[in-house]
């Protein structure tokens, strides 16, 4: 049973204790927690702040989730034109969260926007001033590490974060020390998570003290997850009681090096984990095979990097990025040593795909999203990660959408899906039952799941009214896989 903390809208299996290390404190199971279950749930955000772009495009109450089912048309706050919302009642909530506060700081500064961090901080300036935090909840954002030694160290760091402590007193009007504000926005640096939506796409900053104290591993327990303004962490893994709860701060599909630096620079530790004590023995860093001469690999590995860097810039026009990021994959393929689960070359094809659907070339987008789905996820992600059902359902979405009457494919495209016959129906079918299948166990969060229930038994409906039930015709199910196989096998040949 999660039970409720003093903090309020804290529910949770975990509890608070010092971890070994040299970690500081960690969260530890009060109970076995199986995968799929909620180690953690947080209704209320210390603060939460959308990225200066998703300004225009996200409610600012809700964070979306209830945008998505509105379908609203956003409408600007009337005082300050900087944030918008689905309705009164979003736009409510949020006045009486904090945004009345800021309003007329943001009235006033105009046509100028603060940086999202700036922000989060004045928010968190204006909030403490008028005591509208939770007592115990402050004490824990005090509690919390900042590092503050070691970003003294560098000088970078440490004019940044005074200069935009100097800037939000300076909005805030607030007689308060600027040290204090600087160690707000030090908090805010290290504890802060990335909030995105039900669909894992980054949306702005997230900060809520409890969830600050899991600690990390790049061979992780736990997944953090967003539905709205909610925060769920859910366990990965079975996590025994007393066991310690860890998530990931970083991307850990990439090699031992590269974890370890940037855990370093932005974390200012030296990671111990049980994936981190075997080195470069992991498939992160394994090749297919292991050339003597490793200059062929570091020399297209850093082309393949500078191709993705310049494709991924913000004045790159998508058929410009299509182009970079199909030669990087090229260089990589070419040295036939690179494995497609090895960084970059993943992380080449999701930003492909990206591009792919903005440039509204759907049947190569829908090509690589099941190589991704057969190649790639059951190796990189754990069975009940997030980011695999998220992938498995842009993959529904990509079949649904081919495979609509009038649907014509791009002639030029290198593999033609017509010559493979595919029956999508059972396809999208297949795919959706195994998602709707692992709903239980998988880490994603309740809108999601909701999403997924509903489109299967809507799929499932359309079978049934046809006379037909999938589940039964396995053998047909299974030929059909084969021959999306097969042409992810030619895709692949071509790369
Ligand atoms: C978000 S805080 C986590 C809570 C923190 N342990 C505390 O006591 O407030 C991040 C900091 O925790 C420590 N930390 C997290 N994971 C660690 C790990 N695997 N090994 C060592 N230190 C870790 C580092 O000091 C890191 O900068």
């Amino acid at each position: 049973m999660a039970s409720r903390t003093v903090l309020p809208s804290v529910t949770t299996k975990t509890v608070p204790r010092p971890a070994p290390n040299g970690m500081g404190n960690g969260l530890f199971a009060t109970a076995d927690i199986n995968p799929g279950d909620t180690a953690l749930h947080i209704e209320a955000p210390f603060v939460a702040i959308l990225d200066t772009p998703r300004l225009e495009d996200t409610c600012a109450g809700c964070f979306g989730k209830r945008q998505m089912e509105t379908g609203n048309e956003l409408k600007a706050c009337t005082g300050c034109r900087v944030v918008k919302y689905c309705d009164r009642t979003c736009q409510s909530k949020d006045w009486k969260f904090a945004h009345s506060l800021e309003c007329p700081i943001f009235k006033n500064i105009k046509p100028m926007v603060l940086p999202n961090n700036a922000r989060a901080l004045l928010r968190i300036v204006l909030r403490s001033a008028r005591n509208k935090y939770d007592p115990e909840e402050f004490k824990v954002f005090d509690g919390l590490e900042t590092h503050i030694n070691e970003i003294s160290e560098s000088q970078g760091q440490l004019d940044r974060i005074t200069l935009t402590a100097r800037a939000v007193k300076n909005y805030s009007g607030i007689d308060i020390e600027e040290g204090t504000v600087s160690t707000y926005a030090a908090k805010l640096d290290l504890n802060s998570f990335n909030l995105t939506t039900s669909m894992y796409d980054r949306i702005g900053l997230y900060l809520h003290p409890y969830a600050g104290l899991i600690n990390h591993s790049c061979d992780y327990n736990a997944t953090v997850g967003f539905d709205g303004a909610e925060l769920y962490v859910k366990a990965m893994r079975p996590i025994k009681q007393d066991e310690q709860v860890f998530i990931s701060y970083i991307d850990t599909t990439t090699p031992y090096d590269i974890r370890r630096n940037e855990l370093k620079e932005r974390y200012f530790f030296d990671c111990l984990c049980t994936k981190c004590q075997k080195g470069t023995d992991t498939f992160e860093d394994r090749f297919l095979s292991e050339p003597e001469d490793m200059t062929p690999l570091e020399t297209a590995e850093r082309e393949a990097l500078e191709l993705m860097q310049t494709a991924t810039g913000s004045s790159t026009e998508h058929v410009e990025a299509i182009e970079k990021l199909e030669a990087a994959m090229h260089k990589l393929h070419e040295t036939a040593a690179w494995p497609l689960t090895r960084q970059p070359y993943a992380s080449l094809r999701d930003k492909l795909i990206i591009s792919l659907l903005s440039a509204g070339n759907f049947t190569r987008a829908f090509i690589h999203a099941a190589i991704r789905y057969i190649k790639i996820d059951p190796v990189v992600y754990d069975k009940a990660h997030p980011i695999r059902h998220i992938h498995a359902w842009s993959l529904v979405r990509l079949t649904v959408f081919i495979s609509q009457e009038g649907f014509q494919p791009d002639p030029q495209d290198p593999v033609q899906i017509k010559d493979f016959q595919l029956n999508f129906h059972y396809l999208i079918w297949y795919i959706l039952a195994e998602l709707a299948s692992t709903q239980l166990e998988s880490c994603t969060v309740p809108s999601f799941k909701k999403l997924v229930g509903n489109q299967f038994v809507q799929v499932h409906n359309e079978f049934k009214t046809n006379g037909l039930d999938p589940s039964k015709s396995r053998g047909v199910l299974a030929a059909e896989w084969q021959k999306l196989e097969r042409l992810v096998t030619k895709a692949l040949e071509k790369e």
